[in-house]
């Protein structure tokens, strides 16, 4: 099982020290309800052997440069117990010349949002709905001095202590498994990052409340989330499913994302970049036997999904508390 007791000896003696009143409790209910598979797949991570890596690249990728070559018997070995972990959505990792090639090229929306932020040198940061921890290790490569995900889904913390394992065991990061509608107040994070999550969430203003109650004064959040062409007032509230997704709720323009951010109290509000998802951002690899945004898509349209709806387009949105 993971032991979560290294993070809270680490943030004893630092801004996020107030968050031990509600976290132990909270994480030991968690571990009683935890996903059936949860202890099968945190035993994946304890296989997993104890490597030493020559050299950790963060900056470029996330990468474990071996000491010397594995090999192949020691790679397929590994490559076994990863694919336990299946499926791998965000990544890719370079692990000891194990190439993981996951659904997401997630290197693609770093370099869309890096240019845009507030160096994170020195910066203590909250990566809310981080999943495998992708852009967690980035955020670690640019220097921030502490970087803390949160994500509900107890296999992408498996695969997030996975990939940590072999990393030389680094702890400069750190996922915690709760939702960020679970997390006291702490107003003690330098970036928030929420990306690919508003449109899971019910309650669209609550939750960018919530991301703004993580911040310290001037601090400044990263929204990344599916938006429409339109006005302020154009928001789709899909019918059924969104690229088959049950739990999509609201997708604004940006116009109207601006309009909520403004609300809830943000300043210096504004988007720095708007995409349309390729499909060499996400597709099918051999980390996944699900279906993958081709599948989501109009065959005969791509620029729709397959309910009819605009095919994915996402926006990168700053602002400062
Ligand atoms: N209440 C919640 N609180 C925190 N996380 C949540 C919650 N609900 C769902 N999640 C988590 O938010 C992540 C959204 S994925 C974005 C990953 C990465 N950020 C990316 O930008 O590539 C995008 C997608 O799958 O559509 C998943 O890992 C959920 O488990």
């Amino acid at each position: 099982m993971i032991d979560f007791r290294p993070f809270y000896q680490q943030i004893a003696a630092s801004p996020l020290s107030d968050w031990l009143e509600t976290l132990p409790l909270q994480l030991r209910q968690w571990q009683k309800n935890a996903h059936g598979d949860y202890a099968k797949w945190a035993k994946v991570v304890d296989f997993l052997p104890d490597l030493q890596a020559k050299q950790i690249n963060l900056q470029s990728a996330v990468e474990a440069v071996p000491n010397q070559p594995l090999s192949d018997g020691e790679q397929q070995r590994i490559i076994y117990h990863l694919k336990q972990l299946m499926p791998w959505r965000k990544g890719p990792y370079h692990l000891h010349g194990i190439y993981v090639d996951c659904e997401w090229r997630s290197d693609f929306k770093w370099e869309r949002v890096l240019p845009h932020l507030a160096p994170l040198q020195g910066r203590t940061i909250l990566d809310v709905g981080c999943g495998s921890g992708y852009h967690m290790w980035r955020m670690v490569g640019e220097g921030a001095n502490m970087v803390v995900g949160i994500d509900p889904t107890e296999l992408f913390l498996c695969q997030f202590e996975a990939v940590r394992k072999l990393l030389n065991n680094d702890r400069r990061a750190h996922l915690i498994p709760l939702g960020i509608e679970q997390m006291q107040p702490l107003a003690a994070f330098d970036t928030v990052f929420s990306m690919g999550v508003l449109y899971h969430r019910k309650s669209p203003l609550d939750h960018l409340s919530q991301l703004r109650d993580q911040l310290v004064n001037g601090g400044e959040l990263v929204l990344e989330t599916l938006v429409i062409d339109g006005d302020v007032n154009d928001v789709l509230v899909p019918a059924d499913r969104y690229a088959k997704m049950k739990n999509v709720y609201f997708i604004p323009s940006v116009a109207a994302l601006i309009n909520w951010l403004e609300k809830c109290g943000f300043k210096q509000v504004r988007c720095v970049d708007v995409e349309i998802t390729s499909l060499e951002e996400q597709r099918k690899t051999e980390w996944l036997e699900n279906e993958s945004l081709i599948d989501f898509l109009d065959p005969y349209d791509h620029n729709k999904t397959i309910e009819g709806y605009p095919a994915p387009k996402r926006a990168v949105i700053l602002a400062n508390k």
